[in-house]
């Protein structure tokens, strides 16, 4: 899988050089490329935000930066890839769509600052590729680096040979709609709490039968929602 991200303050994604996704970057599982959006100014002042029409509080970022960014990210040659812009405006990111997008080919992320990025952005992604705008949560954050970020580990290590072991991406929370069960190791007892008899039993049926009674207890109580559907 090819990711290019587009950013302002590039050096944020360091940080995807550590643990999982350094090892499967260096494995070339995954080519993450970093582009720096101020790379595609012409002024002395590498200007990438404007004021906005119709007024209003803050800044907007301007569109012919990203114009130029996302040509030479997309070549012709290039399977049509999936752009996604962080957006507090934008559809839930879930680990669904975490899945849906850990199958595409090639995945460019728009990391927009300020009060957001010029809407007719946008609108000529989507002749480049098909377009989704996403949200992390219901809270706004600064920009879109730290959400872009999240996408990133979700949907890398769903990545067929990302992660060591698939099997522990089975029994994940939200991969099969609950809360995921709680977990122990040794030693059996810790400052007076003892780990559940049952996970000491060896008897897999019952083992099997109280982790799906946590994962709906749990889902009861701390997302109902996830049962309402
Ligand atoms: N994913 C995700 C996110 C983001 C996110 C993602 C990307 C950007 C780019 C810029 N910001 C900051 C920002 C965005 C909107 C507003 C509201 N303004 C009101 C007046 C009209 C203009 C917009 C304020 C500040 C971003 C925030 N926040 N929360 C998530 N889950």
């Amino acid at each position: 899988m090819r990711i290019d991200v587009v950013s302002i303050f590039p050096t944020i994604f360091d940080a995807l050089e550590v643990s999982l996704l350094g090892k499967a970057r260096q494995s070339g599982l995954l080519d993450v490329q970093v582009h720096d959006l101020r790379a595609f100014t012409h002024d002395r002042h590498r200007t990438v935000d404007d004021t906005p029409y119709g007024g209003g509080a803050g800044m907007v970022m301007k569109p012919e930066p990203w114009g130029e960014a996302l040509d030479a990210i997309v070549g012709e040659a290039d399977p049509r890839p999936v752009i996604v812009f962080p957006s507090p405006a934008g559809e839930r990111f879930t680990q669904s769509i975490a899945r849906e997008l850990s199958t595409a080919p090639h995945l460019v992320f728009g990391c927009g600052r300020y009060e957001g990025i010029d809407e007719r952005v946008f609108d000529y992604a989507s002749e480049l590729g098909d377009v989704r705008l996403l949200s992390l949560g219901d809270y706004v954050l600064n920009g879109g680096e730290v959400a872009v970020m999240a996408m990133i580990e979700a949907i890398g290590r769903l990545v067929p040979g990302v992660v060591g072991n698939p099997e522990s991406l089975v029994e994940e929370s939200h991969e099969d709609g609950l809360l995921e069960y709680p977990s122990f190791t040794k030693p059996a007892t810790w400052r007076e709490r003892e780990v559940p008899p049952v996970l000491l039993s060896g008897n897999h049926g019952a083992v099997a039968r109280w982790r799906r009674e946590q994962q709906l207890e749990r889902t009861r109580t701390r997302r109902p929602d996830l049962l309402a559907d």
